[in-house]
């Protein structure tokens, strides 16, 4: 609604409506006429009848119990009569693009008055397309979908692919060579991992979580074996639909019987008596798009060990959806295969040498999930700092208790550690070979995955007691506190177990000690 045509009008105009069939009230400077609305207000007349709140200026009341979007939504934005005469709404919602100016709410570099190292020009303005990209195309589907539990949207998929992002989401490297990224904005061979950690961390802002893994999380982990150890022609064939999103792909590791335990796995993979072709016999679970992908990374227990195939969706090949603590949208399959024949051209690797098939992406994976994790974070310290300064009891704000209080303390310096760290690997990896960076940051990424996914179970335990009752809500204030403490845990299991992690960081650690150190 336009504001030209809103009535100009002043508070004591307002204050006559206070009745019930005749009810006004202000928020924010906006005059809402409730008087048709009054017996549909999901939280009853009652309320609107209070004489603090009929006729009267309702803003901290209103901001105590419904978040800003309530108010943009068609069905009630049309409830808005008129404006007081001479005041200005001063509180606004989500706007695309924007730079929060809640403290922590963005990481230094991107928060006004600081500095960085680390970023240049060229990533401030990357950064900024992404937001705007993010909140624009995605932030819209990842609510829909997450709610009706449907993959992401292909039109999503589609945008996304016209800018390249699925190619992006791959890393620094060849398969960007003769590509326009983000329209231009950066030139293939300057694409670098600060580049790739701002798309991971725009698109962990503005989506959900279990709608993040949708949107071709299989691809980012189930494409890299098949971009670094395919064949030419498996590679022509594969990898140009998939970058733009006309297939999909999913990593198919995990079963039933193991899952960080490869050498168990029970998938069989055995040759053909011509020798031309593998049949594959076996299951997988927890598979992340595996109801909709096209291909699938498979680990196969073979005559020399333990080999990485790639399979294409066809006979015998039968995916099933399984439901977990977030939505379907995710695509989580349990996978069955029977007698599903294969060309041993699909071998990715060398046969037997699976392992090192798997490994080698590991360290990217984790790193990935570093930043999401980051960012994750620090949007629970924004929307709690929101609530607390919002939100009153006993005629004080939250913030006024020292234990809220010193919950938040924790969730910053949490959060800050995080995105601090996260940055320093960020730059190593930008200067280091993939084979150093397997050597020297192993470890580190392993420690800083453990750290990360740990610090947001710290901060989402505490987000939920800040909240309370409406952090365990699916729909209001602290909607996204309840779904980020519900699927806390995919960060802390997806890419290693925490505990797994923090050991290889220290045995990595103790393999690189010096011979000669002593006390
Ligand atoms: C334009 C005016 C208003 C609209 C469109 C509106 C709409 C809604 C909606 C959609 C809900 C469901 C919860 C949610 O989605 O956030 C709700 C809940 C509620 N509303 Fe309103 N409301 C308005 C004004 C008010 C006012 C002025 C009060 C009085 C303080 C009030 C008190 C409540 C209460 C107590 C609840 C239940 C909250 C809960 O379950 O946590 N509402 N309202």
């Amino acid at each position: 609604m336009a504001s030209k045509q809103l009535r100009q009008l002043t508070r004591d105009e307002v204050d006559k409506h206070n009745q019930p069939g005749d009810l006004w009230v202000v928020i924010d400077a906006k005059v809402y006429d409730l008087s048709r609305f009054q017996d549909l207000h999901p939280g009853g007349v009652a309320a609107l009848l209070d004489p603090e709140v009929a006729g009267k200026d309702a803003t901290e009341a209103f901001f105590g119990l419904h978040r800003y979007e309530v108010l943009e939504k068609p069905q009630y934005k049309r409830l808005q009569v008129g404006v007081i005469e001479g005041e200005k709404s001063v509180i606004h919602g989500r706007s695309t693009g924007e730079i929060s100016k809640v403290p922590y709410a963005e990481p230094t570099w991107l928060a006004e008055g600081y500095h960085s190292p680390y970023f240049t020009e060229n990533h401030r303005r990357f950064q900024k397309a992404c937001r705007q990209f993010f909140d624009e195309y995605v932030y819209e589907d990842a609510q829909a979908r997450e709610a009706d539990g449907k993959r992401p949207s292909q039109s999503v998929i589609d945008k996304m692919a016209e800018l390249n992002l699925h190619a992006m989401r791959m890393g620094p490297g060849k398969h960007l060579k003769g590509r326009v990224l983000m329209g231009g904005l950066v030139k293939p061979e300057e694409f670098d991992y600060f580049h790739e950690l701002i798309i991971t961390q725009e698109f962990a802002r503005s989506s959900l979580r279990g709608y993040g893994d949708g949107l071709l999380g299989g691809k980012v982990i189930g494409l890299p074996p098949v971009l670094n150890f395919g064949n030419e022609e498996l590679k022509a064939r594969i990898v140009p639909d998939v970058l733009a999103g006309k297939k999909f792909i999913c990593l198919a590791i995990s079963e039933a019987h193991a899952g960080s335990d490869v050498m168990g796995l029970q998938t069989t993979a055995v040759k053909s008596e011509d020798g031309k072709e593998w049949i594959i016999n076996g299951s997988k679970k927890w598979i992340t798009n595996g109801t909709f992908a096209d291909y699938f990374t498979v680990g196969c227990k073979t005559e020399d060990g333990f080999t990485v195939i790639l399979v294409e969706r066809g006979p015998g090949v039968e995916t099933k959806q399984i439901k977990t603590s977030y939505s379907t949208t995710a695509g989580t399959a349990f996978i069955t295969f029977d007698n599903v024949r294969v060309p041993v051209g699909n071998t990715l690797g060398e046969e037997g040498g699976g392992i090192f098939v798997i490994l080698s992406n590991f360290n990217h994976e984790r790193w990935v999930m570093c930043c999401a994790s980051a960012r994750g974070q620090r949007g629970v310290v924004e929307e709690c700092l929101k609530w607390i300064t919002q939100r009153k009891v006993f005629g004080k704000p939250l913030s006024s208790q020292a234990v809220i209080r010193s919950k938040l303390a924790g969730m910053i310096a949490r959060a800050e550690s995080c995105q601090n760290w996260l940055e320093n690997v960020t730059y190593q990896m930008c200067n280091m070979s993939y084979k150093q960076q397997a050597n020297k940051l192993a470890g580190q990424i392993a420690f800083l995955k453990s750290f990360s996914t740990s610090s947001g179970q710290e901060t989402a335990r505490d987000a939920v007691q800040i909240f309370g009752g409406r952090g365990i809500t699916q729909t209001g204030m602290g909607k996204y506190i309840e779904h980020y403490h519900r699927t806390i845990a995919f960060d802390a299991l997806l890419g290693g177990a925490e505990d797994v992690l923090s050991d290889l960081g220290v045995r990595q650690a103790l393999r690189a000690m010096p011979r000669d150190a002593r006390l």
